[in-house]
């Protein structure tokens, strides 16, 4: 019904409580998400509710405080940070007479920037194409646009949503074979690592929680790390010298985020599967965020969706600079390690890190 949105537009964003412990501090996160897609977040809105309302997710109260502040900001768009059905959003264009975009949009879109890789650009794809496919009254003739429209003719008495249906089941059959070609491919490199038996490790934890800092700093490689949401998204894989008699192979992988659409991430389940086969998840958690016990959560039930919540964990107190504190190694009561405090854009710490990771090895053995 709407214009796809320009860089620079004006929104308001919308935040309800529905008794989630973390709203508050997850505004933050939300005004990121609305920045990394280019919007100017000119307007607040947020409010208490028992549950969404079914026809507008809102109650009519807080609707009409949404128009006001359309009206006095001039904002074109209204976000929401929750998962709004296709109806509800419909419903709320109507009522506010402006574009209306959901958390899971947003999220969406940023990846579809983000992805650099052949494989991530159709991953992404698949996942935008199975959102769409809950909304294609307007979705659908927004991509068709973007691509071209290769899309044939049916025969005569098809109606334009079942043509639209049909293409849109056409593409997703494409790109789930791409994306078995590509997986194919993956399977034989990581089959030939296997052989060489070298002891894996993938850092996984929320996004911008400093994983590609990490990385770079173990591996001096040039890995993008910035401050925005899902600045990786493609998973990267070097061989690290801990020492002179041990080495690793080290993953950098996509940041993981609450309410990840559950397209996504099956979409990303390839990348993701050198996760799923490391021997070992550093889980890095930005020690200086208030949300940090709910990111660790929000993590740790994406990990048990792709089968990798058996994989011994070892926790990264990250970004000890901005509170102040020394590295340190925690160990649990039988003295296994449980996690690591450290900085890894100061380096601090990054030596007893080494350490704990040769420890961890399954070869290491004490000389004492
Ligand atoms: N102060 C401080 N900032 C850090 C530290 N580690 C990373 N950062 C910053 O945190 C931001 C995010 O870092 P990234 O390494 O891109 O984070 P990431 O986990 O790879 O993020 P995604 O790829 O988006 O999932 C960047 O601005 C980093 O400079 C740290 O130890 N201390
Ligand atoms: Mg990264």
């Amino acid at each position: 019904m709407f214009e796809r949105h320009q860089g620079g537009d004006k929104a308001v964003l919308v935040c309800l409580d529905f008794g989630e412990p973390d709203y508050l501090e997850n505004i933050e996160e939300f005004k990121l998400l609305a920045e990394g897609n280019g919007y100017k977040a000119l307007a607040v809105i947020q409010g208490k509710r028992q549950r969404p309302d079914p026809k507008l997710f809102a109650g009519s109260g807080k609707v009409e405080e949404i128009a006001a502040a359309l009206a006095a900001t001039g904002a074109s768009t209204v976000l929401f940070n929750h998962a709004l059905a296709g109806a509800q959003e419909r419903n709320l264009e109507r009522a506010l007479e402006c574009r209306v975009s959901d958390r899971v949009r947003l999220i969406l879109d940023i990846f579809g920037q983000r992805a650099r890789s052949n494989e991530g650009k159709l991953q992404v794809e698949l996942a935008q194409l199975q959102y769409m496919s809950t909304r294609l009254v307007r979705g659908w003739t927004h991509l068709e646009r973007q691509r071209g429209a290769t899309g044939t003719r049916g025969g005569p008495g098809e109606t334009q949503l079942e043509m639209d249906r049909r293409m849109l089941n056409e593409r997703v059959i494409k790109l789930k074979a791409k994306l078995k070609d590509l997986q194919r491919h993956r399977d034989t490199q990581r089959r030939a690592r296997e052989r060489s038996k070298q002891f894996s490790v993938s850092l996984v934890g929320y996004t911008n929680a400093g994983k590609s800092t990490l990385f770079n700093a173990l591996t001096h490689a040039k890995a993008y790390a910035a401050d925005q949401l899902f600045a990786t998204l493609d998973t990267t894989s070097r061989k690290l010298f801990l020492d002179p008699q041990h080495s690793i192979v080290l993953s950098d992988t996509v940041g993981f985020i609450r309410d990840l659409p559950h397209g996504l991430v099956a979409a990303f389940r390839a990348t993701l599967e050198e996760t799923v086969r490391a021997d070992l998840l550093l889980h890095v958690v930005d020690s200086a965020s208030d949300t940090r016990e709910a990111q660790i959560e929000a993590v740790n039930l994406v990990l048990k969706e792709i089968d990798a919540d058996a994989i011994p964990q070892i926790v990264i107190w990250n970004k000890i600079d901005l509170k102040g504190g020394e590295p340190e190694v925690e160990r649990d009561e039988y003295g296994r390690i449980r996690a690591v405090r450290m900085s890894a854009k100061t380096g601090l710490g990054l030596d007893l890190l080494r350490q704990v990771l040769v420890e961890a090895m399954p070869d290491y053995s004490t000389t004492e």
